[in-house]
């Protein structure tokens, strides 16, 4: 592909692009970051959480930028740049991204999947299922980015806009038909999913998470809507109704509207006929299918697969075939067993109605008299609101709780852990410690487990590491539970 553009190629879309110099000029990457900065770069000057990028633009310009964009212009302006004025510079970016890369998304089925919980799930089963019925995929998720067999370290659950059409561009390079990618909120706020065209859009579930961002409820709810609200006239809007705002998300939307559910009539409709340790037995839609990931919440990802696979025109008895097989991603969910049959469980619930849902599923796949040991803790300089609702919860449904640490980033660990032991109701204090070092937390549940007791391991799932004043130290829950394990 061509990796230089004149800029008149890009602005097709702009619509309210004002500019100022010659539209002839070229463009050889487009970069967000002034520091990136290359000559013939096109610096986009965007309005961040911590700086505006509009102070920068000075900068790009003496490092070689041929064009800026941005929504104000600086007060020296230079006759050596081309300077592209829009109402907001990350839309525009995401508009410009798509064309530099020749709208991949235009040529891939891409389906989004956007929602509180289960957006790598479905994403990962969609990917594994559609490898499974001989297509060459993609898939975009937090876990990890992946084209077939080639895994592209992720840093974002959706990388910004100029990363992700890359990302689909070389996808599309390596002959991949369907592309699977979670849709944060935060992608959806800050237009890196704008320009991109979907085949299809999934809504799991909407609870609360990321208020430290979008500061209330109705704009989390809005930013997910958003997404919809932008698929065109041939896409399918997928939703879970079983959510009530399931229906707010697709009020708006051109795109063809379909339903999954549980509990009430839906085009997908599912129902469970026995959850265990072992396997899950479903019936969907009158065909009856066993699956080896378990668990209520795992029964609508299921569903919401199977509902997209039907919706992109494959064949029913193939795709009910392969669903069968589809395992979890990592860490979520994942189960180990000792030698003396304690389950431990490493799971990514990082949030009450997540945990909730973990907890409850265990409760379920309990048989007697076993124990339920929960490990969790919160992440720091994130939503703080959740905190004492998790450490409410993890009481709720267990015998023994130990409240640990789990990326404290910035903030004091201590403070976090406080936080959350004022959800702790007074007469579950007895149950429930603090133990910082979340080794030590895994180790100490380790040495107090008996046969069949169940450790729950939650909130980092398949995280590799603990984030402590901005340096990440590598720590791993599945490591550290094995060699526990191997300890007994
Ligand atoms: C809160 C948030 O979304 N932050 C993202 C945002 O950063 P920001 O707004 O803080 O940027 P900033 O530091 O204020 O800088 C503003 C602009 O000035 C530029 N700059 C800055 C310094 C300089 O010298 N020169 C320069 O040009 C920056 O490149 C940026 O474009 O834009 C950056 C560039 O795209 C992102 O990397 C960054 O993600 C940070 C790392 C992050 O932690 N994001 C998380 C919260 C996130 O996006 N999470 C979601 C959902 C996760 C989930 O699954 O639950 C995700 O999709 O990953
Ligand atoms: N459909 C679901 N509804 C509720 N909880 C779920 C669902 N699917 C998974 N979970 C729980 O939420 C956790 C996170 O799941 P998953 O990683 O699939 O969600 P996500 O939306 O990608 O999260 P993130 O926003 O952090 O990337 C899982 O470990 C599991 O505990
Ligand atoms: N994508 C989420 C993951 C949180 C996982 C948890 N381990 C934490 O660090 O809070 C975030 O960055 O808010
Ligand atoms: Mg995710």
């Amino acid at each position: 592909m061509d990796q230089v553009k004149e800029l008149s190629s890009l602005l097709g879309r702009v619509a309210d692009a004002a500019v100022s110099g010659p539209v002839n000029v070229m463009v050889n990457q487009i970069v967000l970051d002034s520091r990136r900065v290359l000559p013939g770069s096109m610096f986009v000057a965007l309005r961040g959480t911590q700086v505006d990028g509009h102070q920068f633009i000075d900068k790009a310009t003496a490092l070689g930028a041929s064009v800026i964009v941005c929504e104000e212009l600086p007060a020296n302006v230079s006759d050596q740049v081309t300077y592209v004025r829009v109402a907001d510079s990350a839309a525009a970016m995401g508009l410009m991204a798509a064309e530099f890369y020749e709208n991949p998304s235009r040529r891939l089925k891409l389906v989004g999947v956007t929602g509180t919980n289960g957006k790598t799930s479905v994403a990962t089963f969609l990917f594994q299922l559609f490898r499974a019925l001989g297509y060459r995929c993609g898939l975009l998720s937090t876990v990890q980015n992946q084209i077939e067999d080639e895994v592209i370290p992720s840093t974002h659950t959706t990388p910004d806009s100029v990363a992700l059409n890359a990302l689909l561009s070389k996808m599309l390079d390596s002959r991949c038909t369907h592309v699977f990618m979670e849709v944060s909120s935060h992608s959806v706020a800050q237009h890196r999913i704008t320009g991109l065209h979907f085949a299809g859009g999934i809504f799991t579930n909407i609870t609360h998470d990321h208020l430290d961002f979008h500061k209330t409820f109705d704009n989390y709810i809005k930013a997910k809507k958003g997404f919809f609200d932008q698929l065109p006239k041939s896409a399918f809007a997928l939703i879970n109704v079983d959510d009530r705002r399931g229906s707010v998300m697709v009020q708006n939307t051109s795109a063809r509207k379909e339903t999954y559910s549980l509990q009430t009539l839906a085009a997908f409709k599912g129902k469970i006929i026995s959850d265990t340790l072992a396997g899950m037995h479903m019936e969907i839609n009158q065909h009856e299918v066993w699956f080896r990931v378990i668990g209520r919440f795992n029964a609508y990802n299921l569903l919401a697969v199977y509902g997209a696979a039907i919706l992109l025109g494959e064949n029913e008895e193939a795709v009910l075939t392969e669903l069968s097989s589809l395992k979890s991603p990592p860490g979520r969910f994942e189960q180990f067993h000792s030698a003396d049959h304690v389950v431990g469980i490493v799971d990514y619930a990082h949030t009450p109605d997540a945990l909730e849902n973990v907890l409850e599923t265990i409760r379920h796949l309990r048989n007697g008299n076993e124990k339920v040991i929960t490990i969790v803790g919160c992440g720091g300089n994130r939503d703080a609101e959740k905190r004492p609702k998790m450490a409410a919860i993890a009481c709720k449904y267990s015998d023994k709780v130990i409240l640990t640490s789990d990326n404290p980033r910035f903030e004091d660990p201590m403070d976090i852990l406080d936080q959350m032991r004022k959800g702790v109701p007074p007469l579950d204090y007895k149950k429930t410690r603090v133990i910082e070092d979340r080794r030590e937390a895994i180790n100490q549940a380790n040495r107090e487990a008996m046969d069949g007791d169940i450790i729950l391991i939650a909130g980092k799932g398949h995280e590799n590491y603990q984030d402590v004043q901005g340096v990440k130290h590598h720590f791993d829950d599945k490591e550290v539970l094995l060699e526990a394990f191997a300890l007994r």
